[in-house]
């Protein structure tokens, strides 16, 4: 299959078993999705349906018992599962960076955020000191924080600059696409959205694209281009976010936009997805939302959907209303 010039990351097919005591569990099962330049691909669902497995494959940075078991993860047409450990330290932060919730607790304590941000870059650049602090303060700025705290140690700064000073590391190297795998859900709401708000400024200046991963559906339809919905490590539904949102087709997407409430309009009762998603050692025959799904009919239990095509740059995995 050809990518289009504009495509940076092609996923094809993406298969990531977990190799447990108790059986392999397939966590991402034939997932496949393009993240152009430019743009911001919001991975959506719940909590396991593998969004952060899909992240890390795309890295290579799973662990064990974790194994790629299948699939393409095209980066400007070179496959990333295909590279030997040079050519991946290459294209890890320069290239492709990663935010994660957690990482604002993974700076080191005992060194300065300037001492560090300067020690990122040059990790991976051949840099003169006196640029690689230029650059620091240059980076710092880009992320609102002034460079009198080149100086402060993590815990003299609050949780969201810390956050921020993570995105500025990830930003060092200028690389074409952010991995931002819930990457404010550990802050307050407003700083949430601020920190947000200022990543998509600066995707818009530098023109870096982002793979953005949240459980948190109304962040995902505010700061994503398009909008891929996963389940139990299927692909249910990928479409641009406005038409997800005011036209979505499959029920689990429509269950999780019934979830999420509304800040403008009229207000509307929230109704969720009853039930919860399957064990991924005892998968549903068939659909594996059907349990839940309030629309279900016998053929949905005994087939699994493919995705088709419902329109530009919409797809969708349901036999529901199929030709
Ligand atoms: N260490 C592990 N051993 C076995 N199975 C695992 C392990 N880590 C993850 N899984 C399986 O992989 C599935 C996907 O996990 P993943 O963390 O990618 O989901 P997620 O959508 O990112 O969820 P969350 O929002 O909770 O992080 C889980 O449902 C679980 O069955």
């Amino acid at each position: 299959m050809e990518t289009k010039p504009s495509t940076l990351l092609s996923v094809r097919d993406l298969r990531v078993e977990y190799l447990t005591p108790t059986g392999p569990v397939c966590a991402v099962d034939g997932v496949s999705f393009d993240i152009g330049r430019g743009e911001v691909l919001g991975l959506a669902g719940e909590s396991g349906s593998g969004k952060s497995t899909v992240a890390q494959a795309i890295l290579r940075i799973l662990r064990p018992p974790a194994v790629i078991t299948g699939g393409q993860v095209l980066f400007e047409g070179e496959d990333i599962l295909a590279m030997n450990e040079a050519r991946l330290r290459e294209l890890r932060w320069r290239k492709v960076s990663l935010v994660f919730q957690s990482a604002m607790n993974s700076l080191n304590p005992i060194l300065t955020i300037g001492e560090q941000i300067v020690d990122a870059i040059e990790a991976h650049q051949k840099v003169k000191r006196s640029d690689a602090i230029d650059r620091a303060v240059y980076l710092l700025k880009l992320v609102g924080i002034d460079s009198s705290r080149l100086t402060s140690y993590p815990h003299q700064l609050s949780g969201g600059m810390r956050q921020r000073v993570v995105i500025a590391i990830a930003l060092a190297l200028e690389p074409p696409l952010m991995l931002m795998d819930e990457p404010t859900t550990a802050l307050d709401v407003v700083v949430q959205k601020e920190i947000l708000h200022q990543v998509a400024e600066l995707k818009d200046k530098l023109g870096f694209s982002i793979l953005f991963i949240t459980h948190d559906l109304s962040l995902i339809l505010e700061f994503s281009t398009r909008i891929a919905v996963l389940y139990a490590g299927k692909l249910m539904e990928m479409a641009p976010a406005q038409q997800l949102f005011h036209a979505p087709r499959h029920p689990y997407t429509k269950g999780l936009l019934g979830s999420v409430p509304s800040v403008r309009g009229p207000r509307r009762k929230l109704v969720g997805i009853p039930g919860s998603p399957p064990d991924m050692r005892k998968l549903p025959t068939g659909c594996r939302f059907h349990p839940r799904c309030p629309s279900a009919v016998d053929r949905c239990r005994g087939d699994m959907p493919v995705l088709r095509e419902l329109g530009p740059n919409h797809i969708d995995a349901c036999h529901l209303d199929a030709p």
